[in-house]
């Protein structure tokens, strides 16, 4: 598989990198940047945690916001970030924010016209990995975290695959998609209008069926203008209650929805992943 190196800046004694790629999974040219710590070399193949943006993101927002590169670099952990969708001329779109380019929502479509392109499932969960672990000193130990749209992300492909990641993370998660406006607006578009095949996709429904899993943090800030109606906290508490999933749930009073509120919180995240992936 060809990367290309789009760019490089270093960042506390390791390197912040842009690749682009053609994408076997999504069928078009796929960009995303890595944090590599200063501990990674050919000698030393070092952790990684994948990070999934939301609604409207690129690979940037975390790495240009998050503040994430410093304790990364303590820790000796890599970070990943893909882009949010397939993008392109020839990919479907839509006029709104929530829909199609920068939307993908972590999905593999099944309904015309997105079922070509949007297969981000499986391009976080194999294409992009392997892709990581042959062309860069890191290991097969994964943790996964994200933001809203990809806090979603995050929480469905551990649950769905916890002998891939040691742990879970997510802010300010869409935590019951099916029961929001933006989820069902996207599981219709990609899955179709029944709703038992979303149940897959969706986080508070999977959590409460879950027999086992990998421990999973949740931070939440109590003035989120989305909290009440679209991201719903109270569902994946109440799915951890019902199955005894290892879910610890934090509400941060007066923090809203942005990347200042990721920043914030962002320390204890990478601790967190850390003391799992064994660092
Ligand atoms: N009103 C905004 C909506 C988009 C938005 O708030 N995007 C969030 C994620 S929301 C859920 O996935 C985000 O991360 N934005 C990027 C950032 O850097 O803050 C709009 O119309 O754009």
């Amino acid at each position: 598989m060809t990367i290309e190196n789009l760019s490089s800046n270093k960042s506390f004694d390791g390197w912040h990198k842009q690749y682009s790629h053609h994408s076997d999974t999504l069928g078009c040219a796929m960009r995303f940047a890595i944090y590599l710590p200063p501990q990674a070399s050919a000698s030393q193949r070092v952790p990684v945690l994948y990070w999934l943006s939301g609604l409207t993101c690129t690979d940037e927002n975390f790495m240009q916001k998050a503040g994430a590169q410093r304790v990364a670099a303590q820790l000796g952990m890599a970070i990943v970030a893909p882009d949010t969708s397939p993008r392109g001329d020839a990919v479907a779109d839509d006029d709104g924010y929530d829909l199609g380019q920068g939307a993908g929502f972590y999905v593999n479509a099944t309904r015309e016209p997105w079922k070509r392109h949007y297969r981000m499932y499986d391009y976080v969960l194999d294409e992009l990995p392997t892709l990581v672990e042959s062309n860069f000193p890191v290991s097969d130990r994964r943790a996964i975290a994200g933001h809203s749209m990809g806090g979603h992300g995050s929480l469905v492909l551990a649950l769905r695959n916890p002998d891939r990641y040691t742990s879970v993370s997510a802010f300010s998660p869409i935590a019951n998609p099916s029961n929001c406006p933006w989820g069902r607006k996207a599981l219709t578009a990609y899955l179709g209008g029944d709703a038992a095949r979303w149940a897959d996709y969706d986080a508070s429904l999977l959590m409460c069926r879950a027999q086992d899993g990998v421990p999973a943090l949740v931070d939440q800030g109590d003035a989120d203008e989305f909290v009440a109606e679209q991201l719903k906290p109270e569902t994946l508490e109440a799915a951890a209650a019902a199955s005894g999933y290892p879910l610890q749930l934090h509400r941060r009073d007066g923090y809203d929805h942005s990347y200042f509120f990721v920043a914030s919180f962002i320390e204890q995240h990478l601790r967190f992943h850390a003391r799992h992936l064994g660092l």
